[in-house]
Order: structure tokens, then C-alpha cells, then sequence
């Protein structure tokens, strides 16, 4: 089961996208509608509230005056937190039951307006946002829903701002335009990330990335702390540390747009044991990796150790992010070096120039061979084959480019290490 969270400020849209998902065959589960089955007439909720409120917030025939508690709710902080703490809880069971009745193949869209304030956006394999700019919100709940502007602003001053939804948000959908311009959006959304994504993670599957260097990019930092934050969750206490480390860690540098992470463990066992979490979070994995690490010939403390570089290699599900996280020993030189290579790689421009060279002639004879591939493939299927076999030569190409490359860097930033104090 793939699991969306959808999110969005007061009067953005969410419900909009929610409906088009609907038809497009996902399984919704409204956080507004359940907030509003908790507290329906006889509930325990609906006590509670009465208790904490008053009888003033209940109609004649004893159902919730809403706007009556809304009026209450968001005129003060003190107010919106003792509703907040009746509400959410219940909220968050029912939204348990309803998430675990949905089919095993199913795509779940979880429609949460208070996603973001809630810290619950790890939770999910993606998260979507959508977004429309605040005097466009105010005016659409203004006059196609009736809202009295002041409300409008009241409940938009309790939420998130727009950054702290950017944060989070792995899809951000715009609905600065018509309603057509989203819904193409969300329909591209579906097929081209949501489909295969929920495909993959049930069978497993992890994605690869386009074997061609990009222009860095600013946001994979921001990318990877989401990803960090996703696999934080799954791993609990047994990762030691989560870190970004690999070319897209380095400020600067061109390189694939596949994101390199690293949890750190006790020892391979606890990485052996994660595997299943991994792979429910959106990160299957890949295969049992000894030793595809550079192997210093020389060098002191074990180094030279095969069994020392050993790990366990996953790889992201999700085709609209490409990533491989690495899980790899507390303390074992293969766990130091990924640190390490990303702090003098940032701290080395020279370095960090022949490596970003390395990459580019990697990426030219790559580029040879799919095209070689492509030329000699007529059908579908059979020209995949051949990327697929083009992309593993191009591998094998980078691989034997770069292991003297990365035999010498191993000890340049070993050796950089010492003189500049660094540690991990
Ligand atoms: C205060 C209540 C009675 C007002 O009811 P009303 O029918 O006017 O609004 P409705 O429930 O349809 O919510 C509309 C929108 O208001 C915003 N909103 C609602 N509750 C909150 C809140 N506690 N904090 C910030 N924004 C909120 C959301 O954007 C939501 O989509 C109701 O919103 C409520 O019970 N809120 C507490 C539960 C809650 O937090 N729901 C939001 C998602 S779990
Ligand atoms: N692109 C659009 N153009 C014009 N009106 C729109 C557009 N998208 C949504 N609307 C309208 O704006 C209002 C808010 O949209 P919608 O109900 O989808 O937002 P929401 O985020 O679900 O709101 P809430 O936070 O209250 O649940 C609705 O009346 C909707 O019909």
C-alpha cells in the first residue's frame, strides 16, 4: 500500500485534488470528515468538548454548534490547543482503522490540512502540498464557500506558513491557476509517479536514476532531509546516525540526481534486521553489497579488509526520486569515508573539480553506449533491454574510471583529515 499525504493551507484545494485522485482510483481518508465523525452526536468526543467548552457550544437538538466552537477555537491558542488535544487523538485512531482496511495494492491519499503543524509528514512515503497564494485562498473561500474573510484569516494565522510547507512537500501542486491546470497536474502525478510508485514498493523494486551528471541543484539538500527524516522513522534507535553523504551532499557539484544516504548502524546484524522497515518506508532493498567499495591498496587499521567495507545497499521505490541508501557499521572505514569524502570534497575545489571531470567522461561513454543500444533495437522492449544493458556497461565504464581515482582520494582525504582535525 502506497500512502500519500495530502496537505495545503485553508482553502488551497486540497479538496479539489482529493476528488480528482478519487476518480483516478485512490482510496481517500479525509482527516476533516473523521474530525467530524469523533465528534458526532453520543460521542465520547463530543463530551469532552462540552466539558472543556461549555453547553454554549451545542445546537438545540444537541449536535456541535460549529461555528459557535470556531468562534472560540480561533480567537485564542489556549482554546485551538484544548480542542486540538480532544480532537487529534481520536482523529488519529480512526484514521489507523480506516488507512489498515484499505486494499494491500491500494493507493491511500491521506487529505490532513494540519499535516504540517502536526509533524506527521515523515510518516508517508510522499507528501503532496498544494498551493495557492493567501489573497487567492481568502477570496475563493470568500465567495464560493461564504466564509466571512476575518474567519478566513483567523484559521489561516492558526496554520503553517507557505516555507514550512515547502519543507515537506515532495510534490507541490499549483493551484494558482484554473481548476484544469491542477487537475492536469494531478493527473500526471498519478500515472507518472503515484502508479509506479506503489508497483515498485510492492514488488520491491527500486528505481534507477539517468545515468547523465544535471547542474547541482539546490534543493537536494532539502530533498535528502525529507528522505532522512522518512527512514529515521522506519530504522527508530537502531540507526546510530542518518546522514547525506554522496556527490549530491557536496554544494556544487554536478552529478546524477540520485540522492546517496547513509544510516549508520551497530554492526550488520541491526542492518540485516531493518531491511523489512526499509523496504515498507519506500526503500527496498537491493542486493547484499560485500564489497563494491574502493579498496585502498595500502593503508593502516584493516582497511584493506574486504569484510570492513561491507554493507547493505537499498534503493528508493519512488521513480519521481532516485536514491540508494547505503547501511553501513558504526565506525568501520567505509561508514567514515562516505563522511569523509563529502567534507573534503566541499572543503577541496581542486578535488572536487577532478572528481566532477571524472564524472563527466563517465557520463560521455555512457552515453556512447545508449546510443549504440538504441540504434540496434527496434522494439520496445528489446531497445529497454539493451538501455538496461548499456546502463550496465556504463557502470562498469565509471567503475574501472574511478577506482584508481578513489584509491589515491582515499588517502588525500585521509591525509587532509589529520591536518584539518576533522572527524566524523
Ligand atoms: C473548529 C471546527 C468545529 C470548525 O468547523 P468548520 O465546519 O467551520 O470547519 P471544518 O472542520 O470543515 O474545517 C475547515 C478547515 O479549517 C481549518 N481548521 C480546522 N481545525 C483547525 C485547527 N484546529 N487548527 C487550524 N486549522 C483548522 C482546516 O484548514 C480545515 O480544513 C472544526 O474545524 C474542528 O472541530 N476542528 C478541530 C479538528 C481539526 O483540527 N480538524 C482539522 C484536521 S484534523
Ligand atoms: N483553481 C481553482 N479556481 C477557482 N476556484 C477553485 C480552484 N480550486 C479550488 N477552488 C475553489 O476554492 C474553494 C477551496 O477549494 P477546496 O475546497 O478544494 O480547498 P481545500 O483546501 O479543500 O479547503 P479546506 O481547507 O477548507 O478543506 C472551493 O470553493 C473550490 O471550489
Amino acid at each position: 500500500m502506497l500512502r500519500m499525504g495530502l496537505t495545503g493551507g485553508i482553502g488551497a484545494g486540497k479538496s479539489t485534488v482529493a476528488k480528482e485522485l478519487v476518480d483516478l482510483g485512490a482510496v481517500l481518508v479525509d482527516a476533516d470528515a473523521i474530525a467530524r465523525e469523533v465528534v458526532a452526536p453520543g460521542s465520547d468526543g463530543l463530551a469532552e468538548l462540552v466539558d472543556a467548552f461549555g453547553e454554549d457550544i451545542l445546537q438545540p437538538d444537541g449536535s456541535l454548534d460549529r461555528p459557535a466552537l470556531a468562534a472560540r477555537a480561533f480567537a485564542s491558542d489556549e482554546a485551538r490547543a484544548v480542542l486540538n488535544a480532544i480532537t487529534h487523538p481520536r482523529v488519529g485512531r480512526r484514521t489507523a482503522e480506516l488507512v489498515a482496511a484499505a486494499p494491500a495494492d491500494g493507493i491511500v491519499v491521506q487529505d490532513i490540512p494540519l499535516l504540517v503543524e502536526g509533524g506527521m509528514a515523515a510518516g508517508f512515503h510522499l507528501v503532496a502540498v498544494v498551493h495557492a497564494d493567501e489573497d487567492q485562498r481568502l477570496r475563493r473561500l470568500v465567495e464560493q464557500r461564504g466564509m466571512p474573510e476575518a474567519d478566513a484569516r483567523a484559521r489561516i494565522a492558526a496554520q503553517a506558513t507557505v516555507e514550512q510547507r515547502r519543507e515537506v512537500a515532495d510534490v507541490w501542486l499549483d493551484n494558482t491557476g484554473d481548476r484544469d491546470a491542477v487537475v492536469e497536474q494531478v493527473r500526471r502525478l498519478w500515472t507518472e509517479r503515484l502508479v509506479p510508485f506503489e508497483r515498485n514498493l510492492r514488488e520491491g523494486r527500486v528505481v534507477d536514476p539517468q545515468p547523465v551528471p544535471v547542474p547541482a541543484r539546490e534543493d537536494w539538500h532539502r530533498q535528502a532531509q525529507r528522505l532522512v527524516a522518512r527512514l529515521a522513522l522506519a530504522a527508530g534507535g537502531a540507526a546510530v546516525r542518518i546522514d547525506h553523504v554522496g556527490s549530491t551532499a557536496v554544494p556544487g557539484l554536478d552529478a546524477v540526481d540520485v540522492l546517496d544516504l547513509q544510516i549508520t548502524v551497530a554492526d550488520l546484524d541491526a542492518a540485516d534486521a531493518l531491511a523489512p522497515a526499509l523496504a515498507a518506508a519506500g526503500f527496498p532493498r537491493i542486493e547484499d553489497v560485500v564489497s563494491d567499495e574502493p579498496k585502498p591498496s595500502y593503508g593502516a587499521g584493516g582497511e584493506t579488509d574486504p569484510g570492513v567495507w561491507a554493507m547493505r545497499l537499498h534503493g528508493s521505490a519512488d521513480p519521481g526520486r532516485p536514491a540508494r541508501v547505503a547501511v553501513r557499521v558504526d565506525g568501520w572505514p567505509a561508514q567514515q569515508f562516505a563522511l569523509l569524502l563529502r567534507d573534503w570534497l566541499t572543503a577541496d575545489a581542486e578535488a572536487r573539480q577532478e572528481y566532477a571531470d571524472l564524472k563527466a567522461t563517465a557520463a560521455a561513454e555512457a552515453l556512447e553506449a545508449t546510443a549504440a543500444a538504441e540504434a540496434l533495437e527496434a522494439t520496445a522492449a528489446a531497445e529497454a533491454a539493451a538501455q538496461h544493458q548499456a546502463g550496465a556497461e556504463a557502470a562498469a565504464a565509471y567503475a574501472a574510471l574511478k577506482a584508481p581515482w578513489f584509491d589515491r582520494a582515499y588517502h588525500r582525504a585521509w591525509e587532509w583529515a589529520e591536518k584539518t582535525g576533522w572527524s566524523a
